[in-house]
Parts: C-alpha cells; sequence; structure tokens
C-alpha cells in the first residue's frame, strides 16, 4: 500500500474542509497558537515513515501525557493501582466534577483529569522528582533528548487551573489524595505542556503498537499484559464523552489533548499522530478525527 499517497489525499481533502468549532482558550497561552496547523505522521515500522504538514512542529499535548503516567505508574505499582482509579468509560467531560461524588472519591478512569490526577499523587508518593522521571521517560521512548517541558503553558494553566485544584481538593477530601494539593497540580500542570511534533508522538507510542517494546532497539518498556490494557484504556476512555464516536468512527485505541493532538495506535501495524488545534464541542481536534476516519477508512486497517 502506498502510504504517503493515502496521507497526501487526506491533506488534500481535509485542507479545504469547513471547521465550526474553536482552539482551547481556557488555557491562555493555548489560544495563541496558529488554528491553520495542520500536520500527520505515521510510523509503520523501523525506519518507515509518513507524513504531511506541520508534522515536526512541535505543540503542547494536555492530556496524551496521561497515557505517559499512567505507564510509569503501572511500572511502578501493578495490580493495586486499580484500587485508587477504576477502569470504566466516563461518558462526562473531561473536567467532569459530578461522578467523584456519588463514586466516593474514585475516579471513573486515568484519562479523565480527576484519574490523571490521582496517578500524578502516586507517581509524586512513589518518585523523588517526578518531573525530571517523566521527562526522562518520554525522552527514551522516544530516543530523543530535546523533548521539553514548556513552563509557559505550564504557568498559564495554573493561573486558570480552578477546577483541576477543586477536583484535587475534593478527592482529598474523600481520602483519595495521599500528598499537599500543589505538588500534585504543579505536576500535572508541567505533564500536559510537553511539547512534541506528531513525528515525536508516533514515535513514543509505537512502543503500544509494539508489544511494550522499543521499535528500532528492541528494549522492552512494558509488559505484554500493562500494554494490552492501556490500549483497552485507550480505546474505552481516550477520548472522553466521545470515546464511542471515535471507536465507531477510527476504530482504534487513541488519545487526544486539548492542543489539538490525537494520537492512535494500530496493534503489531502502526502509530499515528495528528494535529490540528481546532477543537469540536467535546474537547477532541475536528480535523484530526477526521484524518484519522479517512485513514482507516482507506487503508482497511482498524482494529474491527
Ligand atoms: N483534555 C485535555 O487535554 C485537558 C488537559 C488540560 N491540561 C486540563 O486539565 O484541562
Amino acid at each position: 500500500m502506498d502510504y504517503q499517497k493515502v496521507l497526501d489525499t487526506i491533506h488534500e481533502e481535509l485542507s479545504h474542509r469547513d471547521v465550526y468549532g474553536k482552539v482551547a482558550s481556557y488555557i491562555p497561552e493555548l489560544a495563541k497558537v496558529d488554528p491553520k496547523k495542520f500536520g500527520m505522521h505515521l510510523y509503520k515500522g523501523k525506519g518507515e515513515h509518513y507524513s504531511f504538514g506541520d508534522s515536526i512542529e512541535k505543540f503542547s499535548i494536555q492530556s496524551i501525557s496521561k497515557v505517559f503516567t499512567l505507564s510509569m505508574a503501572m511500572q511502578l505499582l501493578g495490580e493495586d493501582l486499580w484500587d485508587r482509579v477504576d477502569v470504566e468509560p466516563s461518558g462526562d467531560p473531561f473536567n467532569s466534577l459530578t461522578q467523584l461524588e456519588y463514586e466516593k472519591g474514585i475516579p471513573r478512569n486515568p484519562f479523565i483529569n480527576a484519574g490523571a490526577l490521582v496517578i500524578c499523587d502516586i507517581l509524586v508518593s512513589n518518585l523523588d522528582d517526578p518531573k525530571k522521571d517523566l521527562l526522562e521517560f518520554v525522552r527514551k521512548i522516544c530516543d530523543n533528548d530535546s523533548i521539553e517541558y514548556d513552563h509557559k503553558i505550564a504557568a498559564s494553566e495554573k493561573s486558570t487551573g480552578y477546577r483541576n485544584y477543586a477536583l484535587v481538593n475534593y478527592m482529598k477530601a474523600l481520602g483519595n489524595i495521599k500528598n499537599e494539593v500543589e505538588p500534585i497540580v504543579d505536576f500535572y500542570f508541567h505533564q500536559c505542556s510537553l511539547a512534541m511534533s506528531c513525528e515525536e508522538l508516533a514515535k513514543a507510542f509505537m512502543i503500544f503498537a509494539n508489544n511494550g517494546k522499543m521499535l528500532e532497539t528492541g528494549e522492552k518498556i512494558l509488559s505484554k499484559t500493562k500494554v494490552k490494557r492501556i490500549n483497552a484504556l485507550m480505546q474505552t476512555c481516550g477520548f472522553y464523552d466521545e470515546a464511542g464516536e471515535f471507536s465507531f468512527e477510527v476504530g482504534l485505541p487513541g488519545k487526544s489533548g486539548v492542543g489539538g493532538g490525537i494520537v492512535a495506535i494500530h496493534p503489531a501495524q502502526y502509530s499515528v499522530a495528528v494535529w490540528s488545534p481546532i477543537l469540536n464541542e467535546k474537547g477532541n481536534s475536528e480535523l484530526g478525527m477526521a484524518a484519522l476516519e479517512k485513514l482507516t477508512t482507506m487503508t482497511g486497517l482498524s482494529i474491527f
């Protein structure tokens, strides 16, 4: 199959499409991004890459980072992790507070904000310097030492981060947060501020398409079972209250972020990242979803 031709067709068809959503502005710094940015990168095998557009420009990965922190927490804690966070789709927006009350402070899954904040709490408890260790983890699976936090984005999110503060405070009141609030939200705002390109994200996510092993070196990062679970969570919870729609339209495990990025994988086949900052009302990239729908339709390569 000529993957470059498939990507070029997607680029050509979608560059002219009308989009109706908006760039995220509740994090003031994110509102400054050029809404016309559009890039995609598909990593198919050792040295086999295809891309178009702004695929090597770094952007704010936001919630995509939750897959990295979950991977680290699973490495550290094993099965005990699931006493603190559940594995069910939420059907609610990513920053919702409502389920927490009647579910007694146990978040529905690790990809909604409440769940990701519990994962932060676990990493803060278990690591001396979680920010340094996360950066090391991401640099390693990406084989790229240029990856950094964007401290301006982290500070900008902190300045308006009332909902995330509320989530941590509420879970602390209900007994599911062990550390002080400030180090947890500081770590969370930094993980969300990681700046990466589509090319870098596709490479990093290759471990989830390759049974937990880095493709180029064969080094094992995660066990097969852990990867199976992470992929199951991406499939059922990666897009919040649009997880069903993403499965229906695209048919791959994936994760989105309000920076406009989406990464998806096809086990044993490929890893793909797309970036377009205009979001639909559920907080997922409008063109990103359309591009991935076209990819799996044109190639016939979805997991279903
Ligand atoms: N869906 C997202 O990407 C949300 C991440 C963002 N940092 C927040 O907590 O609101």
